[in-house]
């Protein structure tokens, strides 16, 4: 279970902070809601250990994560920018999340070269991102971070701006991994994306 306790947060010039607070257990999926500026992105980032809280805590299965750094989190991102590397390729960008020093096996390539098919970029591997549109460099990273495997999935407006037919496919891969098992906290303003994803709403 992922367990967000009374998480208190101010950026230096606010006036009165955020104080987040909720439980979510593996398979589940909750919709983070609320207006822009709402704190959407700032509690992802909480969660992923790119801002420090004021006080608070973040638990997985009972273990503290407050001062584990990002990278030793049991959490993969995709966040607005998508952090592609320019220079490697589509295949390459992805293995990196599965294996950092990119020793891929062909298991890795196979998992690899079935994900990109099922987001509907089926031959786009040797590709450099910027071949890419804003829409498939999006799926790139969102395959990326699945492919990572782990546990829990924070994702930040992952579906917006896509077309309807990528966002189907995007809709039934993230609805895959929750029937695996995975935990995902979900930043969306599209009603269709909570009402079919999430299992509960956390309004901000
Ligand atoms: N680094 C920062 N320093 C000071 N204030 C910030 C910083 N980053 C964000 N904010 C402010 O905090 C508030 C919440 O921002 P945040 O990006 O978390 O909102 P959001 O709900 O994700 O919005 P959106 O739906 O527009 O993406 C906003 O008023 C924003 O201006």
């Amino acid at each position: 279970m992922l367990e967000v306790r009374n998480l208190v947060f101010a950026y230096p010039d606010q006036e009165s902070p955020w104080n987040f607070d909720f439980t979510v257990e593996p398979g589940q999926c909750i919709a983070v809601h609320g207006a822009s500026g709402s704190g959407k992105s700032t509690l992802m980032n909480l969660l992923a250990g790119f801002l420090e809280p004021q006080s608070g805590d973040i638990l997985w299965q009972n273990m503290s994560l407050r001062h584990h750094a990002p990278w030793h989190r049991p959490m993969t991102s995709v966040f607005q920018e998508h952090n592609l590397f320019e220079h490697l390729s589509v295949d390459a960008n992805i293995g990196l999340g599965i294996h950092p020093g990119l020793k891929l096996t062909s298991r890795d390539q196979q998992a690899i070269d079935k994900g990109l098919q099922s987001v509907g970029l089926d031959g786009f591997g040797k590709r450099l991102p910027g071949d890419l549109s804003g829409g498939q460099r999006q799926r790139v990273a969102l395959l990326r971070a699945i492919l990572r495997q782990q546990p829990v999935l924070l994702l930040d407006e992952p579906l917006t701006g896509l077309d309807s037919d990528a966002r189907d496919l995007l809709r039934q891969l993230l609805l895959d991994q929750k029937a695996q098992g995975t935990l995902i906290v979900l930043a969306s303003h599209d009603e269709e994306d909570r009402r079919i994803l999430a299992d509960s709403i956390y309004k901000l």
